[in-house]
C-alpha cells in the first residue's frame, strides 16, 4: 500500500533520490541494513525498478517502517510549499495582500519581540544566528522556537509531573485554534501570524505533540525503527517547520523534497546526539532511549545502563551510535546550501555546535553516565566564523543538485 501511495505522489526521480538517501543514512552492517534494504526495495518498487512479483517474494506485506511513514510527511510538506508558493505569487500579482492594521501590528510586534527574548534566553548562540536573517524570517523562527520550547516544557519542565494526555489534548486544541487565527495568548498570536504568512503546515506541530505523548508512556525503544519515529516526532519535525520560513534559495536546483529530507536529517541527528549525551541523566529517570536490540547485540542490558560503568562493550556500542548520528549530520549538510543565503549561517552554526557534542563524548572516553559532554565557549566561538565561511562559500549555485549525490 505504502509503495503504491509513494508511486502516486512521488515522481520517479524523487523516489529514487529517497532510496539512495535512505541507504546513505544507515550503517552498512547488521540487522539495520536488512531492515532498511526492505524499505529501499519498497521505494524502488514504487519507481517501477523492481517487478511486483520479485518484491513479493522478498517481503510479504511487511509493516510500514518509520522511515516510510516519515518520508510521506516530507513529500506532503514539500508539495504544500510548492502549491502555496504559487498561490502567494498570484495573490501578490492580484494585489490581494492585506496590510495589517496599525494597532494590531503593534501588539503583534510586541508578541514577536517576547518570542525573541525567550529565544535569546534559552538558546543564545542560535539567537545570535537568527540576527543575520531578514527581520521577517527571524521573528517567524523565534515564534516557532517558542512554541517548540513550550511544548517540550510540558513534559520536561517543572510542572511535568502534572501533565496528563488530557493536557496535551488541550495543547493540541490550542494549536488548531491558532492555525485557524484564534490564538490563546501572545506567543500563540506570534505563531498564528507566522503560519498565516509562510507555507507552514500543521502536521509537524501535531507530530511533535504526538512525540510528547509517546514520551509520557514509553521508556524503552525496541529497535532503531521505533527510536527513529520518536526522533522524528520531537526533532525532525522542527526541520520541517523551519524550512518554509528559512526559505529555499531561488537559484536552488535541488528538489524541494531533498531539502526537506536534509532538514529532517538535521533534526534526527540533533536528537540522536541529545540522547547519546544524556544517557546517564535519562537512566536516572528510568528511561533508556537506545535501541534495545542493538544493546542486546552488543551484550549489554538495561542493568548495565543503570550501573553506568564504561566497559569495552559500552565503548564499542557507543562508537556505532555516534557513527550513525554523524551519518545523519552528513545528510543534513548536503541540504544547507539550498537554503536562502541568509538562513545558511545559523543552520551551519547549530549543526557544527551540535556535532561537536559527539566529539566531546569521545573525549570523555564514552562516559556519558557521569560526565556531561559539552562544547566549551572557545570552541563555540570558533565555530561561528567556520559556519559563516561555509554559509558563504557553499551556496546552491556551486552545487547543482547536492542533496541527491
Ligand atoms: C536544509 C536544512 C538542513 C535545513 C535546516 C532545518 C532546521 C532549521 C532544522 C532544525 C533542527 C533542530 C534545531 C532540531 C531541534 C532538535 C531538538 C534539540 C529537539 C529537542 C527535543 C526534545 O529533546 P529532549 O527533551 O530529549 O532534550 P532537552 O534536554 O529538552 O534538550 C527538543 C527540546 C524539542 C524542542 C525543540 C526546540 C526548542 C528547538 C526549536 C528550534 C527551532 C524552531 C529553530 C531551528 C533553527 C535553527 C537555525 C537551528
Ligand atoms: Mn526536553
Amino acid at each position: 500500500m505504502a509503495g503504491v501511495l509513494l508511486w502516486v505522489i512521488c515522481p520517479t526521480e524523487n523516489a529514487s533520490f529517497a532510496t539512495s538517501s535512505l541507504l546513505s543514512l544507515v550503517p552498512k552492517s547488521g540487522s539495520q541494513v536488512r531492515r532498511y534494504s526492505k524499505v529501499c526495495s519498497r521505494l524502488k518498487f514504487s519507481t517501477g525498478v523492481f517487478a511486483a512479483a520479485s518484491l513479493s517474494s522478498v517481503v510479504a506485506n511487511p509493516p510500514r517502517s518509520s522511515v516510510e511513514k516519515v518520508y510521506e510527511v516530507v513529500l506532503k510538506q514539500a508539495a504544500l510549499v510548492r502549491e502555496q508558493k504559487k498561490e502567494r505569487i498570484s495573490d501578490v500579482v492580484a494585489g490581494n495582500d492585506q496590510a495589517e492594521s496599525m494597532s494590531r501590528g503593534d501588539l503583534l510586534n510586541g508578541a514577536y519581540n517576547r518570542c525573541g527574548d525567550v529565544c535569546a534566553e534559552y538558546a543564545k548562540t542560535f539567537y545570535l544566528g537568527t540576527l543575520l536573517m531578514t527581520p521577517e524570517r527571524r521573528r517567524a523562527v523565534w515564534a516557532i522556537y517558542v512554541w517548540c520550547r513550550r511544548t517540550d516544557e510540558l513534559v520536561d519542565g517543572p510542572n511535568a509531573s502534572h501533565i496528563t494526555p488530557k493536557a496535551l489534548d488541550r495543547w493540541e486544541q490550542r494549536l488548531n485554534d491558532l492555525f485557524e487565527g484564534r490564538p490563546y495568548d501572545m506567543y500563540d498570536a506570534a505563531l498564528s501570524s507566522t503560519v498565516s504568512k509562510y507555507p507552514v503546515d500543521i502536521q509537524p506541530f501535531k507530530d511533535m505533540i504526538k512525540g510528547m505523548r509517546m514520551d509520557l508512556k514509553k521508556s524503552r525503544y525496541k529497535d532503531f525503527d521505533e527510536l527513529y519515529l520518536y526522533c522524528y516526532y520531537v526533532a525532525g519535525t522542527v526541520g520541517l517547520m523551519s524550512v518554509p520560513v528559512m526559505g529555499i534559495a531561488p537559484e536552488s536546483k535541488a528538489s524541494t523534497e531533498s531539502v526537506y529530507n536534509a532538514a529532517l536529517a538535521l533534526g534526527i541527528a540533533n536528537q540522536l546526539t541529545n540522547i547519546l549525551r544524556d544517557v546517564g541523566e535519562d537512566a536516572r529517570r528510568g528511561r533508556i532511549y537506545l535501541p534495545q536490540d542493538e544493546l542486546a547485540q552488543a551484550g549489554l542490558s538495561d542493568e548495565d545502563i543503570f550501573k553506568g560503568k564504561v566497559t569495552d562493550k559500552w565503548r564499542s556500542f557507543m562508537k556505532g551510535q555516534i557513527k550513525r548520528a554523524r551519518m545523519f549530520f552528513d545528510e543534513a549538510e548536503k541540504g544547507i546550501a539550498e537554503l536562502n543565503a541568509a538562513s545558511r549561517w545559523p543552520v551551519w552554526a547549530s549543526l557544527l555546535l551540535y556535532k561537536q557534542i559527539l566529539d566531546a563524548i569521545e573525549v570523555n572516553d564514552y562516559d556519558n553516565f557521569t560526565k556531561r559532554a559539552y562544547v566549551g565557549k572557545a570552541k563555540k566561538l570558533a565555530s561561528l566564523p567556520i559556519a559563516y565561511g561555509r554559509a558563504l562559500m557553499l551556496g546552491s549555485s556551486k552545487f547543482a543538485e547536492p542533496a541527491r549525490s
